[in-house]
């Protein structure tokens, strides 16, 4: 088995509960284990400004499942919670990306291992950083190394 991490944004129909339904899917998962959740996150939107806020978090999953497999169990999670492609980079009510699989690097037209964004995002970077601060990227970069330069760019959420 290896351990996924993966990338949960929304910024649609009740994001948190949005959220909240798709760890609630990854903790069923088959041939995998939820290991750990980061905090809940809040950022401007990357892309168009003319939508809502993000939340954004990433989890720590243990899976057996092949790349392609986990990207379709994703995709279908997506699809389950109506997610519409409106527009490029715009609102969606479910994200769900695979950021990082093991020490894995794949690079196909569905899916790129590491996630080609993940290190120029904050919204993936200071969660992943929170979630395991020894982690290092398959090309040998810590992340804790990589966080500093999105110091103040994310807010966490209050916890209730
Ligand atoms: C539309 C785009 C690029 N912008 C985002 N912006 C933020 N802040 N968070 C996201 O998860 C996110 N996801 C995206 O896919």
């Amino acid at each position: 088995t290896a351990t996924a991490y993966i990338g949960l944004g929304a910024n649609l129909n009740d994001p948190i509960d949005q959220l909240c339904t798709a760890l609630t899917a990854l903790s069923q998962l088959p041939g995998s284990r939820l290991l750990g959740i980061s905090s809940l996150y809040g950022s401007k939107p990357l892309g168009p400004q003319d939508q809502p806020d993000f939340f954004n978090a990433v989890a720590a999953l243990q899976t057996e499942l092949e790349p392609l497999a986990l990207l379709d169990a994703l995709q279908s999670q997506e699809q389950e919670q109506g997610r519409v492609r409106r527009r490029h980079w715009g609102e969606r009510c479910i994200d769900l990306d695979i950021l990082l699989l093991g020490d894995t690097q794949w690079y196909c037209p569905r899916l790129t291992l590491p996630h080609k964004e993940l290190t120029q995002r904050s919204f993936t970077l200071i969660p992943l950083a929170e979630l395991d601060p020894h982690l290092c990227l398959p090309d040998g970069r810590r992340v804790s190394q990589l966080t500093p330069a999105f110091d103040g760019e994310l807010q966490r959420c209050q916890h209730s």
